[in-house]
């Protein structure tokens, strides 16, 4: 089957540059909106039978357009939810980027025993995220579908992938900006695992929707100096 993990649009939090994963945080700025608006018409002819989001709002909201456009219900499933910042949460500085960040791709290239400072290490981490994942495979299965829509996060999308994804990688995962409704598309199942189809990581309504400006510390290329 295909997952579609699609980050949620532009948040006050991405703006500032703030390092926000508690519940059930921001809601989407104007232009956040609007990118959730334009994803849904880019997805328009995407053969989407089930649509996910995690437990904060914003991937929620970011849903909505798309869940009408194709007549599905949102589901909300734990475990698909931002990586938990610990004690860096609301901070803004670049110090505190690089450490969050550089703690995420550390688990990527498959050191899990990290800890984010007062927060979950990458066992806590891939643990919820890959039993969520099994949740949307285990339905597709059971209701023979292709392909599932799941709404959910910056950091969590590029260290899942970068990990799980054959084709991508910690380097890879570092490199590739994710920014707000970008996309990265896996093709596999729980048994062969997953093979990285697309990382698309502008707005994929288009690039007249990103934002040069936004701080934005989880969608950013983390392997610049
Ligand atoms: O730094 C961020 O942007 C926040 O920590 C959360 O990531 P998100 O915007 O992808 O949810």
């Amino acid at each position: 089957m295909r997952l579609l993990l699609i980050r949620h649009g532009e948040t006050p939090g991405n703006v500032l540059g703030q390092l926000d994963t508690d519940h059930p945080g921001p809601g989407l700025t104007e232009l956040g909106e609007r990118q959730a608006e334009a994803m849904a018409r880019a997805l328009a002819n995407e053969r989407i039978a089930a649509l996910y989001a995690s437990t904060l709002i914003r991937t929620q909201i970011t849903a909505a357009p798309l869940a009408r456009l194709h007549s599905l219900d949102i589901e909300v499933l734990d475990g698909l939810h931002e990586i938990e910042a610990g004690s860096l949460e609301k901070l803004t500085d670049h110090e505190s980027h690089k450490r969050y960040m550089g703690t995420v791709i550390s688990w990527a290239a498959g050191n899990l025993d990290q800890r984010m400072p007062a927060g979950p290490d990458g066992h806590a981490f891939f643990e919820r995220f890959d039993a969520a994942i099994a949740n949307v495979v285990e339905r597709a299965v059971r209701e023979r579908h292709g392909t599932a829509a799941v709404v959910s996060h910056g950091a969590a999308i590029r260290t899942w992938a970068g990990l799980r994804a054959r084709g991508a990688g910690h380097d890879f995962a570092a490199r590739h900006i994710l920014a707000n409704t970008g996309i990265v598309a896996v093709e596999g199942s729980l048994d062969a695992g997953w093979n990285l189809i697309h990382w698309d990581g502008s707005p994929v309504g288009g690039l007249a929707l990103a934002d040069p400006t936004a701080e934005d510390p989880t969608g950013r290329d983390v392997a610049a100096p």
